[in-house]
């Protein structure tokens, strides 16, 4: 496959090939990361660094609508919040992406326009992944074809735990072309951002090598999860995640990005994933290019305990609008 990261283009040049590599992998010492990312979780943070993490946060978060109830009113509802997260406070950041299914991508684009903030799809039959790659590829075509910036894959869980590593590559391969493929005149490139669905990969060696196996296919941040199976985004699995993209950078020089996505509720959730990136890859994923927070309900927590700092007391949820 030439579309694979240099140093291992023979990787994937057959499933057995792909399965060595994988499986060569150290295993995941299960309970040495529940209890790294245990011991990290209880880090605390001053309190000026909380103020700038809770802003950090803001910047990260993917504001994400994915049920199907959602309107095109909701839709814009969340864009408005996404550009303004506090309308009474313009020093508030704004957020990276807002994240939503693919036929709602042209509204999105449309209230989001010249604000800066991105339109994030989920695309590749959503959440279960379970439809033909030619579904997938158009599906994700027409989201970036409407505008999609970035693209959230999920991964075909059933192929993986079957062992059918090279039809998981070759998917990924195909809906990364099919980022690059959209827009009038071709000339729109989606980033991709390959969704992992941890809860249902069964263990810590497994999450290791799906990351392996996305990044080596090209993906350009790999996800926790879908938000509808649990466990979710836990802050082992997140861990597991983070190391792989460090030694994946050690090995090949190119960065990738990490999403947990899925319960992810609270500031207090928030911060321990700051302080988990800053631990395991350093301060050179504190950005919103590089580490992102998929929430539908995390906003509303981070603008009340950032409005608490400033002004002593909570405002209460019904201060701000619905997440
Ligand atoms: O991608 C993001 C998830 O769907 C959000 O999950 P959540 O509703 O648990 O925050």
């Amino acid at each position: 496959m030439s579309t694979t990261t240099a140093p291992f283009a023979e990787v994937a040049s057959s499933n057995a090939a792909l399965r060595a590599f994988l499986h060569g992998l150290p295993g995941v010492d299960r309970v040495g990361a529940d209890a790294r990312a245990a011991m990290l979780g209880t880090r605390s943070i001053k309190t000026t660094a909380k103020a700038q993490a809770i802003d950090l946060a803001i910047s990260m978060v993917d504001l994400t609508t994915l049920e199907g109830a959602d309107t095109p009113g909701k839709v814009r509802a969340m864009c408005a919040k996404a550009v303004h997260p506090d309308p009474t406070d313009p020093s508030v950041p704004r957020v990276a992406a807002v994240c939503v299914y693919p036929d709602l991508v042209a509204t999105a684009v449309r209230a989001l326009d010249g604000s800066g903030v991105k339109v994030a799809s989920v695309a590749t039959a959503f959440p279960s992944g379970r439809s033909s790659l030619d579904v997938k590829v158009t599906d994700t075509a027409l989201a970036v074809a409407a505008g999609a910036a970035e693209i959230d894959m999920v991964i075909d869980r059933g192929a993986f735990l079957s062992g059918d590593y090279l039809k998981v590559f070759e998917e990924i391969v195909a809906v990364k072309a099919a980022c690059g493929a959209g827009g009038a005149q071709g000339e729109h490139s989606a980033h991709l951002k390959v969704i992992l669905e941890t809860g249902e990969l069964a263990t810590y060696d497994n999450v290791r090598r799906a990351s392996w196996l996305a990044m080596l296919a090209g993906a350009d941040f790999i996800k926790t999860s879908t938000g509808k199976v649990q466990p979710a985004a836990t802050l082992p699995v997140t861990l597991i995640m983070l190391e792989a993209v460090r030694d994946f950078r050690l090995r090949t020089g190119r960065v990738v990005g990490v999403k947990p996505a899925g319960g992810i509720r609270t500031t207090k959730d928030a911060i321990k994933n700051l302080v988990l990136v800053n631990e395991t890859v350093g301060a050179d994923w504190l950005t919103p290019d590089l580490f992102r927070l998929g929430a539908s309900t995390l906003l509303n927590d981070l603008l009340m305990q950032r409005q608490k700092m400033a002004t002593g007391r909570y405002a209460g949820p019904d201060y701000f609008t619905l997440d």
